[in-house]
């Protein structure tokens, strides 16, 4: 998908910020244009170049109000970077914030906006196979609905939330639920090696048998349950490790624990 000219400021290009920038300089390729305007101590030249190559506007001199401000700051530094965004917000912007836990009032309230969206990506946006899940405030229209959309797209796919309140289980589950998967991926490792595998060969095959099992799970599209049935035979070794990990207090109770401790966390974030 191309990107119809908006202007965008985006505070904060770090690693998620970065990804955004780079899908735009993707869509940007394929049509349309972009007028940023970036707020980041540390942006990356190479951003710079790409941008410039595109034919981008980088950091136009007076960008007064733009179409979409971009909140891409951690949460704890969202009070300090509020200031020097508000000059960005007009009566016509719309603001997406990607923050955890900070919530729609709050970004209301802070930046003078009303037509906000807050969203939850995950880091496999780099490669454009992420997914970004987001919610509007009501003083969005259906046109700014469409713009977000267009601006998320290139990090993969996007998934309208209906309701505020489950932001933070998105943000458990779908936002940090790549961080998930990697420590699965270390674990299996460390047990291969205390089976006896060498360490580089027991990382090996964990990590292509994680980055596998996914790829399968996406390009199938057969459900998870199909797909794991499909691994355990009857009696078999699959079904040997599955005995544990399913058990009272296997991965389910273990990973329901967790989801809840990363969901109160984006509460908590919401309250600073
Ligand atoms: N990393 C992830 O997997 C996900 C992150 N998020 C959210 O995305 C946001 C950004 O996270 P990351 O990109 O991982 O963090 P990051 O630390 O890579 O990027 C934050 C950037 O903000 C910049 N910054 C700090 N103070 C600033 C200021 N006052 N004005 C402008 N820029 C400033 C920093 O230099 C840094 O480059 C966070 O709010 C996080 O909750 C959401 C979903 C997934
Ligand atoms: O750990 C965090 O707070 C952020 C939000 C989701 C993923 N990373």
């Amino acid at each position: 998908m191309s990107l119809d000219s908006p202007s965008i400021a985006l505070v904060g290009a770090g690693a998620m910020g970065g990804a955004l920038v780079r899908g735009w300089i993707e869509a940007v390729r394929k049509g349309g244009g972009l007028t940023l305007t970036v707020v980041e101590p540390n942006f990356d030249p190479e951003l710079e170049r790409e941008l410039d190559a595109v034919g981008a506007v980088l950091n136009p001199p007076d960008p007064g109000p733009v179409d979409v401000v971009v909140l891409a700051v951690k949460p704890q530094t969202f009070a300090a970077a509020a200031e020097a965004t508000r000059k960005f917000v007009g009566p016509d912007t719309r603001v997406l914030s990607i923050m955890a836990g900070v919530t729609i009032d709050t970004l209301c309230r802070e930046l003078n906006a009303t037509r906000v969206i807050r969203s939850v990506p995950n880091t496999p946006a780099r490669i454009g196979r992420g997914v970004t899940a987001y919610v509007a405030s009501p003083a969005c229209t259906e046109e700014d609905r469409a713009l977000i959309e267009q601006l998320l797209e290139p990090l993969g796919t996007v998934e309208p939330i209906a309701a505020e309140r489950l932001m933070d289980v998105v943000t458990a589950v779908s936002g940090s639920g790549p961080a998930y998967v990697f420590l699965l991926a270390e674990v299996l490792a460390a047990a291969a090696e205390q089976e006896g595998l060498d360490k580089d060969t027991a990382m090996r095959l964990a990590s292509r048998t994680v980055a596998g099992a996914g790829a399968l799970m996406l390009e199938t599209g057969e459900t998870a349950s199909t797909l794991r049935k499909q691994v355990t035979s009857p009696g078999g070794t699959t079904e040997a490790a599955l005995d544990v990990l399913a058990s009272a207090d296997g991965l389910g109770p273990l990973l329901r624990r967790a989801v809840s401790a990363a969901a109160q966390r984006s509460r908590d974030l919401g309250k600073r």
